[in-house]
């Protein structure tokens, strides 16, 4: 390799083994550039740039925009284009470039390509919210201090390994299906029931990809709630780098993570849903745990699922995806069916249906709250029945977990004399009443206040709290159970950094008797010494309007179950009660039986006579305004430019409503759905009409702003 400077920076910048390093150039030529320019701005492609010499596609820089200074990543020409200057064009010169650092993989800007495409963004907005944000802030000279730093840092990691538990025959079963397919990078749902070993299947994967020499990414819902898996990770592969990444590290580590991913230093990936945009250049299997969750789909911005991106990530790069739950998303359910059960049998399917130990799923007891007396329910929110079988636990100091999935004393505060509620004042929704901080507080906008002394509108000074919430629940645990230790979990007592480990160290020490809690507790979690699980309230999703109601709630409540009896020798004094006035209901019938297939395939049912994914496909355009007229108004507009589109794509287009919490922070919002039997159909049909929305945009005075969600989650 030659020594002069040229060539030196050409060698850094040239693709990976096998290409021609380019010849140091002296016209300067044409880089195309992807920014962060949200979809509204109308900047879509990439941006032309000058550079004095060719850069190689993924390489990191920054360049002029306006009076500022952005950052940027190379982005790769496409066929037909020209990287000489047009003639009559000027354009601005890229203002420095990240030569420290390997340029992205091309894997990764595909994966960025196909999600911004997919999901109708532009790729530079896709590839700038997935990058560290503390990049933006660094010129050349500090990252490439920063990488010395780093280097310098990298010291072998150490740790010694404890004996691996034998597998269990259902265990051996999947690893051994797992190896002989690996080859062929195949997409497998391992459908494991709670209890049944699933992580150390991901261990042992993950061990067995690690050791040939390449890289495993395994994505978890929310890394803050189970640390617990964190450290199983770590525990399993010394000698090797696991890092993590979420948005709850501090920017710089993030960083620090992130640039050990890109300069293949990490073994192991544990990550949230960004995680999957994680480079790694040696990248040898996805796994994705509790592949159900709802968190996986990001709500703002480019509204990604991650994983669906992992599958087609797996695609992308050759190699094999696991997805894993005990309920899996009714979406994975039906691409895993064979096709002689009306599946997709796109996946393959693997099962653990018994628990590590030989231990059974707990008995489920249902509550008929109706038969209940008024009197017995005015003061708690708990059957006597329930608090007998509390009491139970207590005596034989075993653990129990209360589940309701509303954090706060109460829903609403309200005025017993002229029905006052303590509405929020930007929202159509009502504050809630903290007890702890006597305060009203806006789970929407968080708008916050101190309780007033009297109603506000008439001056009473009786005003009363409306219905429970978890804050309200541990506080009639402690007066039904005395001398019982009664814990809670919650958004609101797990803000300070650091609460939730403690809090959950004590449930694992047992020092806690009673826990309280929202479905951050019910997932996830290996408790050892529980064998009591309740839900308080858990009828509402039986009549909501979401047609995915039903799957979240039988999720949340066989997960739930499943924290219960995980210790095989309790495993058979193991309850899950369920409070409800609908005992009849299907949803608990199946509850009742553990059984997830018969549920599954009930929904299923449901949709494809409804027409409802994953049958069909769907889109919603959302619009938000300062009034509800506004945003309706320009949907219709928008929705009757693309009436003959959207009949040439056979794609139906639905009348503009407003959404279920109709007004945030004051901000009216409205949305329109989007349909289609097809789903490259439905691609072509929003690709086609994004040039209407923005061409119809400014035209709508009032519009603050609009977006497209594919395939949201809720409707
Ligand atoms: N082969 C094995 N031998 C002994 N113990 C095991 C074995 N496999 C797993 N375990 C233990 O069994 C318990 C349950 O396993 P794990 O947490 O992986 O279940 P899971 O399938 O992920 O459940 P969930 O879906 O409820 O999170 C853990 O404490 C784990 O350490
Ligand atoms: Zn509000």
């Amino acid at each position: 390799m030659g020594k002069s400077p040229s060539s030196r920076a050409a060698a850094t910048s040239a693709p990976a083994a096998g290409a021609e390093p380019p010849a140091p150039a002296r016209e300067p030529v044409v880089v195309p550039v992807v920014i962060d320019a949200p979809q509204y701005s109308g900047l879509k492609a990439a941006l032309g740039y000058l550079s004095e010499r060719p850069l190689t596609p993924g390489t990191l820089l920054r360049v002029p925009l306006g009076r500022r200074e952005v950052l940027g990543v190379a982005w790769d020409t496409r066929s037909g284009e020209d990287s000489a200057v047009p003639d009559g064009v000027t354009l601005r010169e890229v203002a420095a470039v990240f030569d420290a650092l390997p340029p992205l993989p091309a894997a990764w800007r595909e994966l960025v390509d196909f999600a911004a495409s997919y999901y109708q963004r532009s790729p530079g907005e896709v590839a700038l919210a997935v990058l560290p944000p503390e990049l933006r802030m660094l010129s050349a000279t500090q990252l490439e201090r920063r990488l010395t730093r780093l280097r310098a840092k990298l010291l072998p990691p150490s740790g010694a390994q404890g004996a691996l538990p034998a597998p269990s025959a259902e265990q051996a079963q999947v690893l051994q299906a797992l190896a002989a397919s690996a080859g062929d990078a195949p997409v497998t749902l391992l459908h494991g029931s709670t209890g049944s070993g699933k992580t150390e299947i991901y261990l042992r994967e993950a061990q067995r990809v690690v050791e040939a020499g390449r890289q495993a990414l395994v994505l978890v819902p929310e890394i803050n709630l189970t640390p617990q898996l964190e450290e199983r990770f770590l525990a399993r592969f010394p000698g090797r780098r696991v890092v993590s990444l979420h948005s709850g590290l501090t920017p710089a580590r993030r960083l620090k993570h992130w640039l050990m991913v890109l300069l293949g230093e990490a073994d192991l990936v544990l990550g949230t849903r960004l995680a999957v945009f994680a480079p790694l250049p040696r990248l040898g299997l996805v796994i994705v745990d509790e592949e159900h969750d709802p968190s996986y789909k990001q709500q703002e911005g480019a509204r990604y699922s991650a994983r669906d991106l992992a599958v087609v990530r797996g695609r992308v790069e050759g190699v094999p995806v696991l997805l894993g739950s005990a309920t899996p998303s009714l979406e994975s359910w039906h691409n895993a069916l064979p096709a002689t059960e009306g599946g997709a049998g796109r996946y393959t399917r693997l099962t653990m249906a018994a628990r590590i130990g030989g231990g059974v799923l707990p008995t489920v007891r249902l509550v008929d709250m109706s038969r209940l007396p008024k009197e017995v329910l005015r003061d708690s929110a708990l059957s006597p029945a329930l608090l007998g079988a509390l009491r139970e636990r207590l005596a034989r100091g075993e653990q129990s977990l209360v589940l309701l999935n509303r954090r706060g004393y109460a829903p609403v505060l309200h005025c017993t004399e002229c029905g006052w509620k303590s509405a929020c004042a930007h929202c159509s929704a009502w504050r809630v009443f903290h007890k702890l901080d006597r305060t009203l507080r806006c789970h929407h906008c968080g708008l916050t206040e101190r309780v007033p002394r009297a109603c506000p509108d008439c001056g009473n000074a009786d005003i009363q709290p409306t219905g429970r919430g978890t804050e309200r629940l541990e506080e009639q645990l402690a007066l039904a159970l005395p001398g019982a230790r009664v814990g809670r979990i919650d958004a609101d007592t797990t803000r300070r950094s650091g609460a939730l480990e403690a809090e959950l160290s004590r449930v694992h020490a047992g020092e806690v008797d009673v826990l309280v809690g929202t479905q951050m507790i019910a997932k996830g979690h290996d408790f050892r010494r529980m064998t009591l699980v309740a839900a308080v309230n858990p009828d509402a999703a039986l009549f909501s309007s979401d047609f995915r109601a039903p799957e979240r709630q039988f999720s949340l409540l066989m997960q739930a179950a499943g924290r219960a009896g995980r210790a095989a020798e309790q495993a058979d004094r193991a309850e899950m009660w369920v409070q409800t006035w609908h005992p009849q209901h299907a949803l608990y019938a199946a509850l009742r039986t553990h059984d997830y297939a018969a549920f599954a395939q009930a929904q299923l049912a449901e949709r494809r006579a409804a027409g409802l994914p994953p049958y069909t496909h769907l889109a919603l355009l959302r619009a938000d305004a300062r009034e509800q007229s506004v945003a309706q108004a320009w949907l219709r507009v928008v929705s009757d430019e693309a009436r003959e589109l959207a009949e040439q794509h056979q794609v139906a287009l639905y009348p503009p409503v407003p959404l279920s919490v109709q007004r945030v922070a004051d901000m009216e919002r409205a949305q329109l759905l989007v349909e289609s039997a097809s789903r490259p159909a439905l691609q072509r049909f929003l690709t086609a009409w994004d040039a209407t929305l923005r061409r119809k945009r400014p035209e709508q005075k009032g519009l603050l702003r609009w977006a497209v969600d594919v395939d949201p989650l809720a409707i």
